[in-house]
Parts: structure tokens; sequence; C-alpha cells
């Protein structure tokens, strides 16, 4: 039986993409939302078991609702260990699954939000005649490339020179092809993923408004570009400093462990929610931090003491902490914490820049090499690792550098300056306010 909506209430659906860490930073801004807006209600709809991890018994589903989608995986499925399999499978089951879950509410919509990768959704906008906004959960410089990727593509060419500069994008004359994330114009360019990011591209600039999670000041350049190519385009982050993490329990006590620790002398080690690097740099990465002795705290997916060189964790047990998850905005908040060995995935960038420390970067995949190069090159707050892979030399050389030179004291003073314009665009008369308000009087009267 079709529930019954409440008279005066808007009523907006919204699309999340459970792989990554995509589905909670879109959660985040639809509580926000509500709470600027009690007159709108939410259907968040993500597969279940994305929304079982989000949702809290305590929530208000009044306003926020948690429904379900399929996940499109075939009867008896078990995982084969092939990360990128139940997403080609959840993109298969698109937009038909959607579709279905907003017909099984009965309910009318007044506007639909989704993750950016969604393009379909402007498609199901117009047909029922509402407003369609994107969030990027990502930075302006992919969300550029991916606007821009047929250009891209024609001025470069399918596996053009890897060390051509994209200076005929604004701002990007320190980026070269090789940068630019798998299926731009190398690698897998026909899998279901680099095509949905292809359409993607197409309908961006059709929306009624697109919405980053990043700040004005980050990247003007770029984002002048990208205002010309959208209509609205909403700059309405660093989010996580507007939306306290769902996850920031310190069941392992490490901002007791940090501490114990002196002024930007501890390494912290994150790679986020998807990556584990492969053993052999595992190895590399851990016998470099051995015999540099820094102090260390490692956020380690999996089984530390299985991959992990033998007895590594008993020989540094005076200096350094493994844990299997740690509440990273606070860690990097932290004064003790003076490097930050990462992936360069978006949000561990941004917690960065918020805890003003530079950074270690090994890219894996997706935008991360365009982060990094752009961390390294443009933004001059870190550093890649020496081959683009973790070695044991390659590693102490960029450990000591950041934490016992005078480059890594200036890089520390760069990204200090880009902490404060981060604070200051979600401050009561900062750019990301002015956006989140406008966002928020926007699907008020859709
Ligand atoms: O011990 C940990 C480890 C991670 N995190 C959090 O997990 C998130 C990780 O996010 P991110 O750094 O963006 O990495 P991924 O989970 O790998 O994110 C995916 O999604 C991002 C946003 O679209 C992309 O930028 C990345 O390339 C993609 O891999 C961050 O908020 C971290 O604070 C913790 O709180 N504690």
């Amino acid at each position: 039986m079709p529930e019954a909506r409440e008279i005066s209430r808007k009523h907006i659906a919204v699309f999340a993409f459970p792989f990554a860490t995509h589905a909670a930073p879109v959660l985040s801004l639809v509580r926000k939302l509500s709470e600027s807006a009690p007159d709108v209600s939410f259907s968040f709809f993500n597969t279940a078991q994305s929304n079982g991890s989000l949702f809290s018994k305590d929530d208000d589903f009044e306003r926020v609702k948690p429904r379900s989608v399929d996940t499109g995986l075939p009867e008896g499925y078990t995982f084969g260990g092939n990360p990128q399999e139940p997403v080609n499978y959840f993109l298969k089951a698109t937009p038909a699954n959607f579709k279905r879950a907003m017909a099984d509410t009965g309910l009318p919509f007044d506007g639909i939000i989704t993750d950016a990768f969604f393009w379909f959704a402007k498609e199901i906008a117009e047909e029922i005649r509402v407003p369609w906004v994107p969030y990027f959960t990502a930075g302006p410089r992919p969300l550029l490339v991916h606007v821009d990727m047929d250009d891209i593509r024609a001025r470069i060419g399918i596996n053009g020179p890897e060390d051509q500069t994209l200076d005929f994008l604004p701002g990007f004359s320190a980026i070269r092809a090789e940068d630019l994330p798998d299926g731009i114009i190398s690698g897998s360019l026909d899998s279901p993923f680099a095509k949905m990011l292809h359409k993607m591209g197409q309908m961006l600039p059709h929306a009624s408004a697109v919405a980053i999670n990043s700040f004005e000041e980050i990247d003007p350049i770029v984002v002048q570009a990208l205002k010309s190519r959208f209509s609205n385009f909403l700059n309405i982050g660093p989010f996580i400093l507007r939306s306290p993490p769902i996850y920031d329990s310190d069941i392992h006590d490490c901002i007791g462990w940090l501490n114990q620790h002196p002024k930007s002398s501890v390494v912290y080690i994150g790679f986020g929610s998807v990556i584990t690097p492969p053993p052999h740099e595992l190895e590399a990465l851990a016998e470099a931090l051995e015999a540099c002795e820094f102090p260390f705290l490692w956020s380690f997916r999996g089984n530390a003491e299985e991959m992990l060189p033998k007895e590594f964790r008993e020989r540094t047990k005076d200096i350094g902490m493994i844990v299997p998850w740690t509440p990273q905005l606070k860690v990097l908040g932290h004064p003790s914490v003076g490097v930050f060995v990462t992936h360069c995935g978006w949000n561990s960038v941004s917690e960065s820049i918020i805890g003003g420390v530079p950074m270690i970067c090994r890219p894996f995949f997706a935008e991360q090499k365009l982060n990094q190069r752009t961390v390294e090159a443009v933004w001059g707050f870190g550093v890649d690792v020496e081959g683009g892979k973790f070695t044991k030399d390659g590693t102490i050389q960029a450990l000591k550098m950041i934490l016992s030179s005078e480059k890594g004291k200036l890089m520390r003073e760069k990204i200090g300056v880009f902490r404060e314009l981060a604070l200051k665009a979600v401050g009561p008369d900062g750019t990301s306010t002015a956006n989140f308000n406008f966002l928020v009087d926007f699907i008020t009267r859709c």
C-alpha cells in the first residue's frame, strides 16, 4: 500500500552510488539539507547493504528515508575478488532499478539529487518534469576533465603522447596526459565505468545545478572554467566541516596515542576504503618506516600480521600503532601528525588540507593520479614516491624530506594557507556557505 504523502512536504529522490566513499558524502549532504529545509522529505535510494552501514536506528526516517534498490547481482552470486565486478552488475541494473524503486514508493517527486555518476537521472527528471541536481564527490579537476573529455580526446588522441601537457585546459599546464584517469584517452575506454563517466560529462551541463564537495578558493581558474559550463556550479565543501563524519569513533584510542608524540613528528598512513597496496610495496613501506624510526600510525586494511614483514609489529611496537580504522579527520587534525602517506582519494586530500598536513602520494586508480599531480605540481604541498611505487629508499627519501627538511616546512606553511581558505569557505560569510544556502533555497522552491 502506498505511503500517504504529507500535504505540504516536498519530496526529493536521492540516488546514491553504493561503492567506495560515495554514498556517505551524499547522505551527509542530504541530512544537512533536511536540517535546513524541514518541509522537504527525502527518499534515499541505495542498496540495502550500503544503507545498512549508513543509517542507524536513531535516524529521523520521517525526513530522510532509506529505500532499497536492486544490486543487479545474479542470484547466488559470490564475490570472486574483483571489486569492479559488483560495480559492473550494479551499473547494468541502472536506471531500471532506481525507476522501479521510485515507483514502488507510490509517491510523487519534486526533484532528484544524485551522485553525479548517474547521468540518466537527467532523463528521469525530464520525464517527471522536476529539477536534477547531481553531486560530484571528488574535486574540480577531474570534473573538468570529464566534462571536456571529447575535446581532450580530439586534441591528444587515444593513446596519444603520455608527456603531452593539457595546457589547452584552463589551469592545466602542469598536468600531463599520463595523469588523467583511466578511460579518458587510454586504458579501458569501453568499460561500463568509463562509458558512464563519458555520459556523465556530456549530461552534467544540462543539470539544473551541479554541486561539488570542494571550495571555490582551492582552484579558482578551474572553478571559473566549470562555472562557464554549468548554469549553477555550487562548491559547498569541504562538506565534512559542515557535517561530522559518520564513522569517527576512536575505539583504538589513536588520539591518546598521538597525544604522546611531539608536534609534527608522526607519519599517518591510510589508503581509504578500497585500496591495499600490493605485498612488495607494503614490505618496502614497512622497511622504510623501520629504518627511519619516525613514529607512525597506520590504518591498515587487511591482516597486518600476515601481510607485513615477519615480526615487523613486534620490532616497531614502541614507535608504531597499526589499527584497522582510525577517526581520520581527527587524526589529521592532531598537532603531532607531520605527514600523511595517502592514495589521494579526494576525501583524504580534503581532510589533509583541513588538518594542514603535507602528503606523500601513492595514487592507484580513478582520479587519484590527477589529485597527486595537482597536490605536487600545482598546490605544492606534497610529493609522489620516487618511481610512482613504494620502494624502501624512495619512501625514506620522501619521509625525511617532509618531516625534517626546510622544503617540508615550506609545504606545511603552504597547506596551512589552504586550510585557512577551507575554514573560511564554510564560515558564516564563506562562499561554500552561500552556495549551500542557495541549494537549500533551490530545493525548497522546486
Ligand atoms: O581508517 C580510516 C580510513 C579511511 N577513513 C575515511 O574514509 C574516507 C576515504 O575516502 P577517500 O580518501 O576519498 O578514499 P576512497 O574511499 O578510496 O574514495 C573513493 O571515492 C573518492 C571520492 O569520489 C575518490 O576520490 C577516490 O578516488 C575513490 O577511491 C575518508 O573520509 C577517510 O576519513 C577513515 O575515517 N578512517
